[in-house]
């Protein structure tokens, strides 16, 4: 039996403390458990953590499902790194960990979106609870989700994990088309493992090439076999029709100006939400539902 003791966390009942003494009996090295894994081993934590939007949340059952990878695509500029922001925000205190393999983090949009947040107050880090890599090879990026992210979950309260862009790292090296299937499989396998581990969601973000765009229910991302059937939930995102908005996001009809370009986050693939789309826009605090 492992040593085990119990420090830091408070307001244990004698349901914890058991439960604490089984994980301690079945493990052979010493136990660290933090209060956000003994919610995750009771199994009392929301089963969703939501992107901050109405609509999408609402089409979504409340976010992104924890336990498993949900891949968002779409071309570029369809909004996906702004879901993933406004999702690492809304997601606060709990933290995210955000893994850049293209551009760097964006924090000026971050911040600015954090300050429009319905639950900001000037004493509250946001900053704090996200934790940025930037990785850009696909090793690289195999061994962060191996052994780096792993170690920072273990101590730290963390529900959401966005990748920007899955694909980047593996794009550059495409010349053994093979070893790119299996790396990829091996990453997809790695994530799971975290994700349900540590009760996470995982949202992988993926571009479509440009010839792929604009065809329609055509538009697919393209990263294999293997990749596909580790995924659980695939979100696709496009700009759809743009509209008149009033300054309160009031749809008008008749209104001359303030021409809005609505996006649309459609549910290509999930075993427990229908093939229904959400509307939002994109404003400068965020993403916003149409009224
Ligand atoms: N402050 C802002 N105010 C209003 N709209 C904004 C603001 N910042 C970004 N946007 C909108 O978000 C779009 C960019 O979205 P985003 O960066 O999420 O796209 P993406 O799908 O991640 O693209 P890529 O694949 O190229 O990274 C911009 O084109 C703009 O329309």
């Amino acid at each position: 039996m492992a040593p085990w003791s119990i420090r830091q966390l408070t307001n244990l009942n004698s349901e914890d403390i058991a439960l604490l003494k089984n994980v301690a009996a079945e493990s052979s090295s010493p136990v660290i458990v933090t209060g956000h894994r003994l919610l995750v081993m009771k199994n009392v934590l929301p089963k969703r953590v939501a992107t901050g939007c109405m609509s999408v949340d609402g089409l979504l059952l409340g976010g992104f499902q924890r336990g498993c990878l949900t891949e968002v695509y779409g071309e570029s500029g369809s909004g996906k790194t702004q879901v993933a922001i406004q999702a690492a925000v809304s997601n606060w205190p709990s933290g995210t960990v955000y893994i850049c393999t293209e551009d760097l983090f964006p924090v000026k949009r971050f911040n600015q979106i954090s300050k429009n947040n319905i639950n900001y107050h000037p004493s509250h880090d946001y900053g704090k609870s996200v934790f940025v890599e930037h990785v850009t090879e696909s090793q690289e990026l195999l061994s962060c989700i191996r052994i780096r992210l792993p170690k920072l979950l273990e101590s730290n309260n963390v529900s959401l994990v966005v990748i920007d862009s899955v694909a980047a790292p593996f794009r550059s090296e495409t010349t053994n088309y093979i070893q790119r299937a299996e790396e990829l499989r091996e990453m997809a396998i790695s994530l799971l493992k975290v994700a349900r581990e540590f009760n996470l969601a995982v949202v992988c973000i993926n571009q479509v090439t440009s010839s792929m765009e604009g065809t329609g229910d055509n538009v697919l991302p393209s990263l294999g076999l293997a990749w596909s059937n580790m995924v659980a939930t695939r979100l696709w995102l496009r700009k759809s029709r743009s509209i008149c908005l009033n300054q309160d996001n009031y749809h008008h009809e008749d209104m001359a100006q303030n021409m809005v370009q609505v996006r649309e986050l459609y549910v290509a693939f999930a075993p427990d939400l229908p093939n229904e789309a959400a509307e939002f826009i994109i404003t400068e605090s965020g993403l916003k539902a149409i009224q």
